[in-house]
C-alpha cells in the first residue's frame, strides 16, 4: 500500500492506494500534517511507502519522523519522469505540474494531452504525442480571483464561489460571479481553441479543487477527475521504481 500526499498552496490532500485503486481520500490543513498522517497510517498499517509532492513551503524534513516506519519518497526535479522536458526553466517548473504531466503521459500513451488543474492557481500543461512537455499557462484560481478583487479594492465584497445567473451581471455580486466564473470558462474555451488550431487532436484532463464545479459549465466536454494528481503521484512512483 502506498500513501500519496499532495501539498498544495491552500491545503493538503492524501490518498491510500492498493495497486492502482484508491482505498481512501483525505483533505486537511497544513498545521495538521503530522497528526493526520499518523492517523492515516494507524488506519492503514500496511502502508509501506509514503510519497510526497509539495509546492507549498513544507520540506522533506517534515516527514523525517515517518522514515523509521516506512519508505519515504519526496519528489524533486532530480527524479526520472516519462516525458522530455522542453520548459526553458525546468528547475522552476512546479513539481505538481511535473506529476500531472507524468500521469497524463503514462495514462494516455502516444497522444497529445492537455492537463488543466483548477486549484489555488489554474495551470495548463501540454504534453505532445512524442512525450515532449511543452509548457502551458498559469493564472489565478477561482477563489484567488474573488480574494484579489476584495483585497485590492475598497468596495468589492468577499464572495464565495457561486454560479452566475447570466453573463450580464445585474448587481455587484452577480457582476462579480459573472466575471470570475464566466471569465474562467471563456479563458479555458479560448485556450482550448488555441491548442485546437495547432494540434488536431488531444485529450483534456480537468482536475483540482474547482474541477467538478467547472466541468459542467464548459462548452467542450472534458473528462474531470479531481483525484488526478494523487493518482498520477502513485503512477509516477511506480514508474520511478521500474526505471531507477
Ligand atoms: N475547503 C476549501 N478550501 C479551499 N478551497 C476550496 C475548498 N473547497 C473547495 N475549494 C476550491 O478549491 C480551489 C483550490 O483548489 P485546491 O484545493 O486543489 O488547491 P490547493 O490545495 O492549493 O492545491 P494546488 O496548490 O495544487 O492548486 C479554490 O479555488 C476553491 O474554490
Ligand atoms: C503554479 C503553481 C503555484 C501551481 O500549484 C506551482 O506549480 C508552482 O509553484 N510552479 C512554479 C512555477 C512554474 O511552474 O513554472
Ligand atoms: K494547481
Amino acid at each position: 500500500m502506498v500513501l500519496t500526499v499532495d501539498i498544495g498552496n491552500t491545503r493538503i490532500k492524501a490518498s491510500v492506494f492498493e495497486g492502482s485503486t484508491a482505498l481512501d481520500n483525505f483533505i486537511f490543513e497544513k498545521k495538521e500534517l503530522v497528526e493526520k498522517i499518523k492517523n492515516i497510517l494507524e488506519k492503514f498499517p500496511n502502508c509501506s511507502d509514503l510519497v510526497v509532492a509539495s509546492v507549498g513551503n513544507i520540506e522533506k524534513q517534515a516527514f523525517l519522523t515517518f522514515e523509521k516506519q516506512l519508505k519515504v519518497h519526496f519528489f524533486t526535479h532530480e527524479d526520472v519522469f516519462p516525458f522530455h522536458n522542453k520548459y526553458t526553466t525546468p528547475k522552476t517548473l512546479g513539481i505538481d505540474r511535473m506529476i500531472l504531466a507524468a500521469g497524463a503521459t503514462l495514462k494516455f500513451p502516444k497522444q497529445n494531452r492537455l492537463v488543466i488543474d483548477a486549484g489555488t492557481c489554474i495551470t495548463y500543461d501540454f504534453i505532445d504525442e512524442n512525450d515532449n512537455y511543452l509548457g502551458g499557462a498559469i493564472s489565478p484560481g477561482l477563489r484567488l480571483r474573488y480574494e484579489a478583487m476584495h483585497n485590492y479594492t475598497a468596495r468589492l465584497p468577499l464572495l464565495t464561489l457561486e454560479a452566475p445567473e447570466s453573463y450580464i451581471g445585474n448587481s455587484t455580486t452577480q457582476a462579480m460571479h459573472s466575471g470570475v466564473v464566466n471569465g474562467f470558462v471563456y479563458e479555458i474555451d479560448g485556450f482550448i481553441d488555441d491548442y485546437r488550431r495547432d494540434f488536431s487532436n488531444f485529450i483534456i484532463i480537468l482536475t483540482g479543487g474547482d474541477a467538478d464545479f467547472l466541468a459542467k459549465r464548459l462548452k467542450n466536454t472534458i473528462f474531470a477527475n479531481s483525484n488526478f494528481l494523487l493518482e498520477s503521484l502513485n503512477q509516477t512512483y511506480q514508474y520511478k521504481i521500474d526505471n531507477d
